[in-house]
Parts: C-alpha cells; structure tokens; sequence
C-alpha cells in the first residue's frame, strides 16, 4: 500500500474511520471514493473534485451524499499527496465524518485498489475494520442518493457485486482504424455503466490482486474485474439520471442548477416545543398539502431535535414556530447551528419566524416594538447572508381554532431563486386568509 498520507493525522482528530482496526465487522459495508484525478477534459489548474460549486468543494457534496447514510461505516477517499491537506482541511471544515484518507495512484485501478488495502484485514496498512460489502464510487457523482446505494449494497450482497446503469444516450458505434463505421451497436440492448457500484470485499479485493498491469493502467470497469478475475457476474441495478459523472465544465454548471433546485425543495419546521405534537403535526401536513405540487419536503424538528443534523443535510429554508419563545432565541440558535455547519456563502438561508401573540393583551404600541425589533434582528442577519422573516400571528384562540382556519403560511416558501423580492406581495393574493396575520415583514 502506498503512504496513506494525512490518515494517521485524521484518526488522531477525531475524523478517522470507526470501529476496531482488524476486526472485521460482520455484515458492514463501507466506501471507497476514487478521487486522485486530474480533471484533464474539464480542463483548469485545480482538479473538478475540489472545484468550487456555490462556494463548497465539490467533493464535500459526495461526501455529505455517503456520511448522510448511517450505515456506510467507513468512507476511504484516495486523495493525491500534494492534494492531502487540502482534502483533510474540507474534512475538518465540513465535518465530515468516517473518513479516513489514503494515497491515490496513477490510475483510477490504482486509486482505488489503495482505498481496498486500507479496509483489507491482510494487508499489513489496513487500519479499518473489513467491511462484508465495499461501495465504489467516483468522488465526481455528487448526487447519489441512498435507495440507490442500498439496491447495489443488496444486489452485491447477493449476486457478489453489482452496479448502477442507465439507458444510452448516443448510439455506441466502432470505428475502424481509417476512420470509418465499422459497426454499430444496437442502443436498445446496451446500457451506460455508472457508479455507484458494490462488491461483496473479498470478491473486489482478490480481483484487484490478481489484476494486470495492462487493467490497472487502462481499465475503466471495476465490474469487468469481478467478472474477468472472479468470475462473479455483477446484477445491473437502474440507475438515477442524477448519478452521471462530471467530467466536462458545463456539468460544474448543470451540478449548481440542480443543487439550487434541491435546495429550493427543502423545508426544515423548527418548533421551540413538542407539547402539542397534534398541532405540529397539522401544521406539517398543512405544509405538505400546499408544497406538494413542488414535490417539496417539509421535516419536521420538534423542540430543535437533530437539527444539526438537518443543517448538515444541506437545508438552507427554515420555518421557526416559537410557542414559547417571544424572542429571538430560537432563530439565533438556529443561526448559530447554520453558521458553525459553513453553509455556502453564494445561497442566503431563509427564516421565517412565526411568533403567536394573544391579540387581546397585546397593545399597538407592543406590536409595533415587536415588528422593529424583527427588522433590526432582520438587518443584522443579512450581514451572514440570511435572510429573515418576521411573522407575528395575532391570534388568541390559535391552537383551538386550527383545524379550521389556520393562517397560511405557503407564499415564504416557494423559493425558486436566491431572492425572495416580491414573495411577500402573494398575501395580497390570499384575503381570506392573510386577516390572520397581522404583522408579516422582517428581512431589509
Ligand atoms: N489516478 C486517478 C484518476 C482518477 N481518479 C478518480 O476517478 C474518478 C473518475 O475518473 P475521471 O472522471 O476520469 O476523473 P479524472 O481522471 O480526474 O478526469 P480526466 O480523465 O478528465 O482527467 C474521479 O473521482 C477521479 O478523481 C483517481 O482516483 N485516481
Ligand atoms: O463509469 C465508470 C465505471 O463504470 C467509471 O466512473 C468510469 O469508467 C471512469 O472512467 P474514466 O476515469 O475513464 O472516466
């Protein structure tokens, strides 16, 4: 194994892979994340896993994709040496977790064969315990997401390896050697082979070690390994459209698109209490009902119950439902969590505080400290690139009076840019409902 450089120094900061080195863990899958490219045909001085996309190195999206699903234990990434500090310090300032980083090799083969001895029971490096089943998959397929990897995981585990494929999208044809069509497949029976793809460890591991030099330089299917080595043939699971690799600038372009339209999807409903868990829920189901045409998802955080770990989800659109606050706790909190998680600075965060106050022991003067207090909290945020809603819901008799006339809260939330101008004009456009907020401003 060649120097698995910047690993020692990740275990020691709390950042290395888990579990007892050498002690093979029955049943556990782990991750090897080929990232030791050069990004040749997108082109430019820094390689495409470290380019930058909103502001985040792309690689920490890949990352974020594997470290969100809990049972990949451990996450090998085969890094360059000249690039290994920069790949520990996005570890360190993304927080990854289960990451343990090695050497990558002169090839793709050869990157990831590095990442298998780390996990390799045998190999005098290995530190991690030997999963039963490896994931590999490219450091450049940002977007994978767990269904997919627990189909490979499941098809590995019983047919020895398996991959994700997708339907061609340009016919494959063989030129022959003066240029010319020399045959031309038929697209209906290929299939594009893409990643991820998943190995029961022994089947991937003994392939890699009987592999040629002429494999290892110019092999592109780790599948064909299996195949070729162990006679294991691997069980072709449909792919996403999302899991395609990028490889050319355009796809930096196409990757941001898709991340603002993910972003743009997710709701996070942060409620100072879960007393009223019947409440909260008819408020989630509300926001369901009204979002569901943007197949938008709305999660729900009962008394701020894992938000770190939403916030780490990548979500930048929070509703804040203070029941028991009055103040600014509960969004500072928030805040201070978003802030600490380093979310891009290229894509404001949206809050939206709703506030509930009993109209009737509430004087003009109080509602108006209250609104000048929500624009200056509002002013102040802005400078982290957060943009903040006050909603103040005059509304005595809220929590008996749900289940009929709730005010609405949707037009905070169809957020399809980074800019929010103009959404507040849609309670305008609801009459019927919007008598029910009395006050609804906030961000400058
Ligand atoms: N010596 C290498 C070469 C490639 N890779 C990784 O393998 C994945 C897929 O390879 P590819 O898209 O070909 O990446 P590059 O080799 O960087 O791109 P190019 O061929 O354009 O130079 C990438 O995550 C890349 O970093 C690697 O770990 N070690
Ligand atoms: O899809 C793949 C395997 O099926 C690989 O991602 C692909 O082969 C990598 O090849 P290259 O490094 O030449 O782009």
């Amino acid at each position: 194994m060649e120097r698995a450089g910047g690993a020692r120094g990740l275990a020691e900061a709390g950042l290395g892979g888990g579990g007892e080195s050498g002690v093979p863990a029955a049943g556990a899958v782990a991750a090897v994340l080929p990232a030791g490219g050069c990004g040749e045909r997108l082109g430019g001085p820094t390689p495409k896993q470290f380019c930058p996309v909103l502001g985040r190195p792309l690689i920490s999206y890949t990352l974020q994709a594997l470290q969100r699903v809990s049972w990949i234990k451990d996450i090998v990434v085969a890094v360059t040496s000249e690039n290994m500090d920069m790949m520990a310090a996005i570890v360190q300032r993304y927080r990854h977790q289960r990451v343990t980083l090695v050497e990558a090799g002169t090839t793709r083969h050869r990157s990831i064969f590095n990442g298998l001895k780390a996990l390799a029971g045998d190999h005098p490096h290995s530190r991690l315990p030997t999963p039963t089943v490896v994931i590999i998959h490219d450091a450049v397929r940002p977007f994978v997401e767990e269904d997919v990897l627990a189909s490979v995981v499941a098809a590995a585990r019983d047919h020895g390896a398996a991959g994700a494929i997708r339907p061609l999208v340009s016919t494959v044809i063989t030129p022959s050697a003066d240029g010319c069509l020399e045959q031309s497949l038929d697209r209906a029976k290929h299939r594009a082979s893409e990643m991820p793809q998943a190995f029961l460890f022994d089947v991937i591991y003994r392939a890699y070690c009987q592999c040629s030099d002429h494999d290892m330089e110019f092999g592109t299917e780790c599948l064909h390994l299996a195949l070729k080595y162990c006679h294991t043939k691997a069980k072709l699971v449909d792919g996403s459209p999302d899991l395609w690799k990028v490889t050319y600038k355009r796809d930096l372009y196409a990757m941001e698109s898709i991340i603002k339209d993910k972003i743009s999807q997710q709701i996070c409903v942060v409620a100072d209490t879960e007393e009223d868990a019947e409440c909260i829920a008819f408020l989630q189901g509300l926001l369901k009902k009204e979002l569901e045409v943007q197949g938008t998802s709305v999660t729900l955080c009962p008394n701020g119950q894992d938000l770190q770990k939403i916030i780490l989800g990548d979500c930048y659109n929070f509703v804040c439902i203070n029941m028991k606050n009055s103040d600014f706790r509960p969004p500072r909190q928030l805040l201070a969590g978003l802030a600490s998680a380093a979310p891009s600075p290229f894509y404001p965060v949206a809050v939206v505080s709703v506030y509930f106050l009993d109209s009737q022991n509430v004087s003009l003067s109080e509602k108006m400290k209250e609104v000048m207090e929500m624009k200056d909290f509002a002013k102040e945020v802005k400078k982290q690139n957060v943009f903040f809603y006050g909603v103040l819901i005059h509304f005595p008799q809220f929590l008996t009076q749900k289940d009929k006339t709730f005010p609405s809260l949707w037009i905070f939330f169809t957020r399809k840019s980074s800019s929010f101008s103009g959404k507040l004009g849609s309670i305008d456009d609801r009459p019927k409902r919007s008598s029910y907020l009395d006050s609804a401003l906030g961000f400058c």
